[in-house]
């Protein structure tokens, strides 16, 4: 394994893993820190971990043991991939991780990147926008886990940090390759172990990609990685194989548990034209229904590719939250969709997409997926996924922002056939 990637999240590594296959390099993604040593034929390995919001020393203590087994398979360089919006709080968790990895790893300085222009993310002069908003503007000013109300990275991120931050401005990176290597070295010379770089086009990525060819670490969101397969791939070390994605055939079936404004305008779309079964918090809590209840209701329209949601507006969500606890009524429908995946892979069921990074990553924990083979990019961000386990289902996992409208009927069209 040449790159080793650590995610705080299961769909943010699909995203990252997604950006890496797409630049030719073979690319696995691990659901955790696997037991044994990873294929020989993996170029670019992502270690998918659920660390966004756990306590900070479990994701420092997660992600420094996910580096050790990377740094095991050979990798020279390691990329920590947090969200395009950051999200973090106050306290962490993306500074003390990435602090953590520079001193494990020794790095001079590591970019701190989170740009993905293909989804709106650019930064300039340190300040996040998404869409064209700053970030603190954006919505994710009302985040359940994670408000972001600053939109300047380097400020949110000094809270997180013992060292000093820095920043390589826009003015800087437009002047390209050597402009940023000096920059960076720069920051490195004044003690500065983390570096904000800015970037707002794909271009941008790329030039800051080169730059970054010989640093031990790199962090940002799954558009730091753009420019990367091409410093392996000059230096003659890819392969060119594909990834080992096959499409699958059989019945398929929909999740969505993301409540966000994109999921429930595309679970609108979705159920215009397939069965669609809402699933309310009442009903989950009290017993009324159950994940055997929702599957019967699947498996009686399976044939077109039934959805089962749980996507409220906020009043509903806030309104559930009040009534039985934040965790508690998440804890129950993540569960609740984790015992209905299980069923229906079970049954047969061959292409399952799921909606959200919470309830992606519990159905994929309990489907027991160990790693998955890379297929073609169905929206940005978000890939056709071949499980490798005891169940080989075909999956997508998509970021509850991410996605065009017709996500869904495009995601079980790239997942395969019928
Ligand atoms: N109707 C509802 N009421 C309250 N909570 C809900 C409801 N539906 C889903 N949830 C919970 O809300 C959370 C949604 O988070 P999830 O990460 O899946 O989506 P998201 O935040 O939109 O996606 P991402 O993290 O990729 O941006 C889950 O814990 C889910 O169980
Ligand atoms: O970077 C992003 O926005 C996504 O990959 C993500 O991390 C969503 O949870």
């Amino acid at each position: 394994m040449l790159l080793g990637c650590i995610a705080d999240d299961f769909t943010g590594a699909s995203d990252l893993a997604n950006t890496l296959a797409k630049g030719g390099m073979a690319t696995m993604q691990f659901v955790g820190i696997p037991d044994g040593a990873a294929p020989a034929d993996c170029e670019a390995g992502v270690v998918a971990l659920k660390s966004r919001t756990v306590p900070v020393a479990d994701a420092v203590a997660q992600s420094l043991a996910a580096c050790e087994w990377l740094l095991a398979q050979g990798c020279t360089q390691i990329l920590f991939k947090y969200c395009s919006t950051f999200d973090s709080t106050k306290e962490g968790n993306i500074g003390p991780v990435a602090e953590a990895l520079v001193e494990r790893l020794g790095a001079d300085v590591a970019v701190v990147c989170p740009v993905f222009p293909a989804t709106g993310r650019t930064l300039f002069n340190g300040h996040l926008f998404v869409g064209g908003v700053l970030l603190s503007e954006s919505g994710m000013q009302n985040h359940p886990l994670t408000p972001m109300t600053d939109p300047d990275i380097r400020r949110w991120l000094s809270h997180q940090t013992k060292g000093e931050v820095g920043l390589v401005p826009f003015s800087v990176v437009r002047q390209g390759f050597d402009a940023i290597q000096l920059a960076l070295a720069d920051e490195a010379k004044a003690g500065r172990r983390l570096a904000v770089v800015d970037a707002v086009a794909d271009d941008d990525l790329l030039a800051i990609g080169g730059a970054i060819g010989g640093a031990k670490l790199v962090t940002g969101g799954s558009g730091i990685a753009l420019g990367l397969p091409e410093n392996f791939r000059k230096k003659g070390l890819l392969s060119g194989r594909g990834t080992g994605f096959t499409p699958g055939r059989g019945s398929a079936a929909v999740i969505s548990g993301s409540c966000s404004t994109q999921s429930r305008a595309q679970v609108k779309a979705y159920t215009a034209r397939h069965p669609g079964l809402a699933v309310m918090p009442d009903e989950v809590m009290g017993g009324a229904m159950t994940a055997k209840k929702a599957f019967d209701h699947v498996m009686e329209r399976i044939g077109h590719a039934p959805m089962v949601y749980s996507s409220a507006d906020p009043a509903e969500v806030k309104a559930a939250q009040e009534r039985y606890g934040k965790a508690e009524v998440a804890e129950a429908i993540e569960g609740f969709f984790g015992e209905l995946a299980v069923m229906l892979a079970d049954a047969g069921i061959a292409r399952l997409v799921v909606g959200g990074g919470e309830t992606s990553g519990a159905v994929v924990t309990a489907l027991e997926v160990e790693r998955f083979h890379i297929g073609p990019e169905i929206d940005p961000g978000v890939p056709a996924l071949a499980a490798e386990g005891p169940r080989p289902i075909r999956l997508a996992l998509k970021s509850g922002n991410f996605g065009a409208l017709d996500f869904y009927d495009k995601a079980l069209a790239a997942l395969g056939d019928a």
